[in-house]
């Protein structure tokens, strides 16, 4: 069973994405956008370490492949784990868009279980801009980049200002990122203006 929400439907003025003339080449690796992102970063030990490049257009591509501290039931993923994968994804639209933009709503559909050891192949797009609201898709797939779709999303993105990790982020990490130059180097690649 599948279905998409209203408030996930473009409307009507909406607009067809532009990917940024600076995005990374189709092809490139994204690297982690902060090396504690339990999607993306190295520094999580039971994080997802989901590695993600550019695709054509306004497509990522990425892999995740489902460790024994990933799972729900015996074996198999846990759901908020997958979910977690989409949305990183979904994420990492921001780079070929060069805006910071957040999960407002996510939509998620469980197709198939997803053992222990299998690669997630993840494919996200951008479907339509609205003003500050991005429209996104994604697919997982097992078995391959061609295999059966196992979970799906749609998503609604909301582009915000750098000071919405400021003003809400934990003091002690927001310091540290901000005294990072590595940190404030890949900040400033999600930017339109750097
Ligand atoms: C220095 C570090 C840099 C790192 C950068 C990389 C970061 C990348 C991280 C990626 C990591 C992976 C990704 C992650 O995990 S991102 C982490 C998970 N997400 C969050 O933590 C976001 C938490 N939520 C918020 O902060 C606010 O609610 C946001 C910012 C989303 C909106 O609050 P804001 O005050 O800004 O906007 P608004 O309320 O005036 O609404 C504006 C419009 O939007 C519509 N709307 C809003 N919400 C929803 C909804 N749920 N469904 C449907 N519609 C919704 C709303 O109706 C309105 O429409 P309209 O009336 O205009 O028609």
């Amino acid at each position: 069973m599948s279905g998409t929400s209203s408030t996930l439907r473009p409307p009507a003025d909406a607009v067809a994405p532009v990917r940024h003339p600076d995005a990374p080449a189709p092809g490139e690796p994204l690297g982690s956008h902060y090396e504690h992102c339990f999607g993306c970063g190295g520094a999580q030990t039971h994080g997802l370490n989901l590695a993600a490049r550019a695709g054509e257009g306004v497509k990522i591509i990425a892999e995740f492949t489902v460790q024994a501290a990933h799972q729900g039931a015996p074996g198999l993923a846990h759901g908020g784990v997958l979910a977690s994968a989409l949305d990183e994804t979904l994420g990492s639209l921001n780079w070929l868009l060069r805006t910071i933009a957040v999960t407002g709503r996510l939509e998620t559909d469980f197709v198939r279980p997803v053992p222990v050891d299998t690669v997630l192949y993840l494919e996200a797009e951008v479907t339509a801009v609205a003003g500050r609201k991005i429209y996104s898709t994604a697919t997982g797939r097992i078995g391959g980049p061609a295999g059966p779709v196992a979970v799906r999303a749609d998503a609604l993105f909301l582009e915000v200002k750098v000071d919405h990790f400021i003003d809400n982020g934990r003091e002690e990490e927001i310091q540290a990122a901000m005294s990072d130059p590595d940190q404030l180097r890949r900040a400033r690649a999600f930017e339109v203006n750097p």
